[in-house]
């Protein structure tokens, strides 16, 4: 194990939408960790690796500064943390090393019911209240459009109500919020998923394998999620049919059956979700005896 300096520090968000996801990533991964009393550093018990549980918008800001290694964010705040660095004249200097495949969001223009919208020139002269000023502007100006950006650090489905804004621009997923609050989406600005920054100091190259290894590991889980191990039988007369119903399937193996004539047995990974009806068309194409297991773990 590494001294205390050269331990990994990875930022991710305390307690929201990316919390659980986060921390699930990090134990599929094998990390082991306990959590200190104060319930803002967890410490790492089998990785040279340590857990800062902080509010996600602090996350890029303690990547900029070194004070963490790694930081799990969503895109959107890496995108706005990265404009407001380069409004204030300063160089972005965490660097994007991989998207994750939770925290699916869009960040979209929505107007209280009834209100009229016909595209971004609706936006003239009106005023938009959001959590993402900079991504906002952007959008604006890319279209060629002045309106005025009420900067909200919350709750910013409610300022049309409240009389604050005629328009919000907030982060959406399954609409339910909008709903709730009488809103509909009009347009979409930007899709966001969580994605792991890295500190742009250079790291100790102990610190830079262990970064190597958990990019690796990460890379496994994410694979392995969607991922199925098929297995059958079929008359290798079959076999052509079989494999172009294997969905996303690399070579499989094929294995010959003892005392069964011309009949084989195949296995396969599959990289996609197997779904009843490829079993069954599997079946339909002479295929039996047919297996779908969990894959828990891949290395590529
Ligand atoms: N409805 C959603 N579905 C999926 N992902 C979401 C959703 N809403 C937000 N996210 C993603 O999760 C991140 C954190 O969202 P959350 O609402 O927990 O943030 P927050 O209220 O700003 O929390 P904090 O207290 O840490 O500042 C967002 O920045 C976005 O990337
Ligand atoms: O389209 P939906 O599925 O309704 O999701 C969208 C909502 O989710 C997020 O807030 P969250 O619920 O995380 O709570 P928060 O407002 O306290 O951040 C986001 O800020 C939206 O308000
Ligand atoms: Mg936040």
């Amino acid at each position: 194990m590494m001294d205390k300096a050269s331990r990994l520090k990875v930022a991710l968000q305390k307690s929201g939408r990316l919390t659980d996801n986060s921390l699930d990533l990090l134990v599929r991964c094998g990390l082991k960790y306990s959590r200190g009393k104060d319930q803002l550093l967890c410490y790492g018990e089998n990785m040279p690796l340590d857990l800062l549980l902080v509010r996600d918008d602090d996350i890029p800001d303690l990547v900029q500064q070194d004070v963490c290694d790694l930081g799990i964010v969503g895109l959107n705040v890496i995108e706005e943390k990265r404009l407001a660095f380069q409004a204030r004249g300063i160089a972005p200097l965490f660097e994007q090393l991989q998207v994750l495949d939770f925290g699916k969001c869009r960040l979209s223009i929505a107007v209280p019911d009834g209100a009229k919208y016909d595209g971004p020139a609706s936006l003239r002269g009106k005023r938009i209240a959001t959590t993402y000023p900079n991504i906002l502007a952007r959008y604006l100006r890319e279209n060629d459009v002045t309106a005025e950006i009420v900067t909200l650090s919350g709750a910013v489905e409610i300022a049309p109500r409240l009389g604050r804004a005629d328009f919000i621009c907030d982060l959406v997923s399954t609409g339910s919020t909008l709903l709730a609050n009488h809103l509909r989406e009009a347009e979409m600005i930007m899709e966001s998923r969580a994605a792991i920054i890295s500190t742009p100091v250079a790291v100790s190259a102990e610190k830079q394998a262990w970064i190597q290894r958990l990019r690796m590991r990460i890379d496994g889980v994410q694979q392995v999620k969607e991922s199925k191990y098929i297995m059958l039988h079929a008359p290798r007369a079959k076999l052509a049919d079989i494999r172009k119903l294997l969905p996303g399937s690399e070579a499989p193996t094929i294995v010959p059956l003892d005392g069964a004539g011309d009949k084989v047995a195949v296995h396969a990974v599959c990289r996609e979700n197997v779904f009843w009806e490829t079993l069954e068309s599997l079946k339909g194409v002479g295929a039996s005896s047919i297996l779908v297991l969990p894959v828990e773990k891949m290395l590529a």
